[in-house]
């Protein structure tokens, strides 16, 4: 398994002569130069990903990181805590969100557990437990400063895996009763917005319980005192085994010269993280919808990403990244298989 230097050394920048390319073919295919609007700044950045590789994704793969969170017992949360373990078995069947929407991408789910609170192995998951749940960060750290570098390199190193393995495009997804509350933690601190701001409803607490989680999200911070210049610092005392995992997939991603299709809330956070620890690794993500979640904007700012959808959806999962492999198919059948200006002998003003 590659050290996280190693993963930050291995992230390159795109390439600039391939995207130059592309947007030369984009604007002699036959249409008016630049009228496919950003699914041709999609095809763009791909190509700039991928380099002298085709530009097509034949296998997909939506990488759900999972993991409890001691700052449930907070009462930050309405699902009720086993809904972890339950959710992560069905990721297994095949019957969630992401699963169904994963499929009708044709692309496959991997379900890690880093860390649910069980008493044994969960059949079907990959078992990269860290523990059983990270730290309740209301009252100190959620892991070590060492446990935080191995859960990124957890995640880079199934990336790899799986990238040995053909996968050429990857999506990140979660699953972890609680995570917005240190999503919003990080989300606060790396953009340094106050928390008020960046806490939401997560799924449905209601809005009675609003304050107190903002309040959790304060003392959070206060306790923990993270370092926003340090990704890894703050990912320790403010984030969460699955948080990290999801950015350790991102930097992975990054370092493998493949791109990774973030999600909602959750993932907006664990990119933050990604790019604070290695800034090249932005150029590989790909936003895919607007999460509904309060934060969302601030975070997706903060990131100078815009998201390709929004439909509202606040469910995590992965599902939203599985939507936007449909949009990354359609940009790489819109570069190849549409006819040429030229070939139909179509001349246009400059744009
Ligand atoms: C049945 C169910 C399925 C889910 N799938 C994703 N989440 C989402 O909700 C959780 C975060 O919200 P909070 O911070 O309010 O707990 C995460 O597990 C997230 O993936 C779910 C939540 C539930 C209840
Ligand atoms: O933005 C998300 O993905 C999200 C928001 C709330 C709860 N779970 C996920």
């Amino acid at each position: 398994m590659n050290t996280l230097q190693q993963v930050i050394d291995a992230i390159r920048p795109l390439d600039t002569g391939a995207m130059a390319a592309a947007q030369q073919r984009l604007d002699g295919l036959l249409k008016p130069p630049g009228s496919l609007g950003r699914l041709e700044q999609l095809a763009v950045q791909l190509a700039g990903i991928m380099g002298d590789r085709p530009l097509q994704f034949d296998r997909k793969q939506i990488m759900v990181m999972i993991a409890d969170h001691g700052v449930y017992e907070e009462g930050v949360a309405i699902s009720p805590r086993i809904v972890t373990a339950i959710q992560a078995v069905n990721m297994v069947k095949g019957i969630t969100g992401v699963c169904v929407l994963a499929a009708n991408a044709g692309a496959q789910v991997t379900a890690v557990d880093l860390g649910i609170d069980s008493d044994l192995p969960l059949p079907g998951l990959i078992d990269r437990r860290m523990g059983r749940g990270s730290g309740n960060i209301a009252a100190g750290p959620a892991m070590s400063r060492d446990e935080a570098e191995k859960v990124l390199e957890i995640g880079a190193a199934l990336v790899s895996e799986h990238a040995s393995r053909g996968v050429s495009l990857f999506g990140v997804g979660e699953l972890g009763m609680a995570n917005t509350t240190p999503a919003a933690a990080l989300v606060s601190v790396l953009a340094g917005v106050p928390a008020g701001d960046v806490v939401g409803r997560g799924a449905n607490l209601p809005v009675a319980l609003l304050q107190h989680k903002i309040d959790v999200v304060e003392r959070a911070i206060a306790v923990n005192r993270p370092d926003p210049r340090d990704g890894v610092d703050t990912l320790a005392k403010v984030g969460g085994y699955d948080l990290g995992g999801m950015a350790g997939v991102m930097l992975g991603a990054a370092a493998e010269g493949l791109p990774v299709i973030l999600d909602g809330f959750l993932s907006y956070a664990a990119a933050l993280v990604a790019c604070r620890i290695a800034p090249l690794a932005r150029a590989y993500l790909i936003p895919s919808h607007l999460s509904a979640e309060k934060g969302a904007k601030i975070a997706l700012a903060q990131l100078d990403l815009r998201p390709y959808l929004d439909l509202e959806m606040r469910l995590g999962e992965g599902s939203g990244a599985a939507l936007a492999m449909n949009l990354v198919d359609a940009a790489c059948a819109m570069y190849h298989n549409m006819g040429t200006l030229s070939a139909s002998e179509i001349e246009l003003p400059a744009k």
